[in-house]
């Protein structure tokens, strides 16, 4: 199939290498030119684990262009752009810009497919826009194992309005062998977010748990997490305790969906909840820094990390970014360090990142963190993401998210 991919960023990308791996031809499309510039010149723009080797072995049947008109043979065009969230509310321009300018190339019988995280009734809009037939399908991966999880995924969602564009697009997915759930484009697009909503109240839900085992000595959040975990009804992913959620997607999509929901009369209070909790988790770095080592006015303290989570170089919502603000607002001074990722504030190396530093908050789940308790020694530390052996820790310098002190031995 000759198959189009409108917007070159996480999803689109990976998309273009998956689809291009299974041997159809891609033509990806993009409105920033530099980003177009450098895929043509075999430059990926983003950090994603096995991506720059796919794009690289499938170059041949991966063309990338900011221009439109090299779609008018497409069989199929993936919207994959943007859709972020803008005072509380979805922001449809991008959507609506790419729909307008596919209806002036694309055959009248091609098949226009959206990627892109959006409201129940969005793909209705764009089909009449385009004047085009319209399958919701909405994406699933995560950031850091998007070609697994694209390759790999749980289920494959597609809402039609014929059976026959369903068809075509689950012949796309077929591949991948998962289940298929076939629905309406409404029932799709809603599926996505409820699944961001579920997800993050879960992380939610912990992180509340975690509060609590703070304050009951002898009492560690994970413990919890591993014991409700293997009753299968809960499951034990989306458990971790930790700073709470950030990242490109969840922050957006459950105040988006929330906004929504109350905009037809029917907040969802759960979700709401979840925003909340989450909402408070950077100030419980900091506060449970200052629990060990006072007022922070003058002192240096290390970050380390600062992308949404590990294994990517992503800092979109990350919840360090915000842990960061409140260390300045505090009057500390910061420097930080990532494997990956790039912040707004001083970023040296991981060794001088902790020598220079009295204090230390580990604010990302990087592999790169564990096992590093003796390089911390005499340090005031905070394991924001649990990746610390406390046994190894000096208590009396040390908070972990989640672990209630230890009471005194016999006692
Ligand atoms: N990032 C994820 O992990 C993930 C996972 C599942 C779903 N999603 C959803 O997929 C969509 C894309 O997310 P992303 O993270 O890949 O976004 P992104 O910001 O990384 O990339 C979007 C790209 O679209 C381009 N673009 C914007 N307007 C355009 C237009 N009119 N024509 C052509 N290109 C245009 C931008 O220049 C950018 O390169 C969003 O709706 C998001 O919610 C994201
Ligand atoms: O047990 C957990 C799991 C995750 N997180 C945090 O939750 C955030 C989101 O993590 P994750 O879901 O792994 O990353 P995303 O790439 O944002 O993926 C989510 O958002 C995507 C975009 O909609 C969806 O496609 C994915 O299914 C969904 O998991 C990160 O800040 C993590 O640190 C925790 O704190 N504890």
């Amino acid at each position: 199939m000759k198959i189009g991919i409108i917007g070159l960023g996480y999803v689109g990308l990976v998309t273009s290498a998956v689809l291009a791996d299974q041997g159809h031809l891609v033509v990806g499309v993009d409105v920033d030119s530099k980003r177009v510039e450098g895929l043509s010149c075999g430059r990926n723009p983003i950090y994603e684990p096995g991506l720059d080797e796919l794009l690289a072995k499938n170059k041949d049947r991966l063309q990338f262009t900011t221009d439109y008109a090299k779609l008018s043979d497409v069989d199929v065009a993936f919207i994959s752009v943007s859709t972020p969230t803008v005072n509380g509310e979805i922001y449809l321009e991008y959507v609506m810009s790419a729909s307008k300018s596919l209806a002036k190339v694309l055959r009248k019988d091609s098949l226009i497919v959206m990627k892109s995280t959006v409201l129940p009734g969005t793909s209705r809009k764009v089909r009449e826009i385009t004047g085009r037939e319209v399958v919701s399908n909405p994406e699933f991966l995560k950031e850091g194992s998007a070609i697994k999880d694209s390759i790999n995924p749980d289920r494959v969602v597609i809402g039609s309005y014929t059976k026959e564009a369903g068809d075509v697009v689950e012949s796309i997915w077929k591949f991948t062998g998962a289940p298929i759930v076939r629905t309406t484009p409404e029932e799709a697009e809603m599926i996505k977010y409820a699944a961001n909503s579920f997800l993050a109240m879960k992380v939610s839900f912990i992180n509340e748990i975690a509060n609590l085992c703070e304050r009951i000595p002898n009492c560690d959040v994970n413990k919890i997490a591993e014991g409700i975990g293997l009753d299968k009804r809960i499951s034990p992913h989306f458990l971790k305790a930790g700073l709470g959620w950030g990242g490109s997607c969840f922050p957006k999509d459950t105040l988006a969906i929330s906004t929504f929901a109350r905009s037809l009369g029917t907040p969802l209070r759960t979700v709401d909840a979840s925003i909340q909790v989450n909402n408070e988790r950077p100030k419980r770095a900091v506060t449970l820094l200052k629990e060990i080592m006072g007022q922070l006015k003058g002192r240096k303290v290390c970050v380390l990390g600062v992308a949404f989570k590990a294994d990517t170089d992503d800092t979109r919502e990350s919840v360090a970014l915000k842990v960061i603000d409140i260390l300045k607002e505090e009057g500390a001074q910061v420097v930080a360090y990532d494997p990956k990722a790039k912040a707004n504030v001083t970023m040296v190396s991981m060794e001088q990142c902790i020598d220079e530093s009295e204090g230390v908050i580990i604010a990302t789940e990087w592999n790169h963190f564990k096992g590093i308790e003796d390089k911390l020694r005499g340090k005031y530390v905070v394991d924001g993401r649990r990746l610390l052996d406390p046994s190894k820790m000096d208590l009396t310098k040390f908070r972990a998210i989640g672990l209630g002190t230890p009471s005194i031995q016999g006692e």
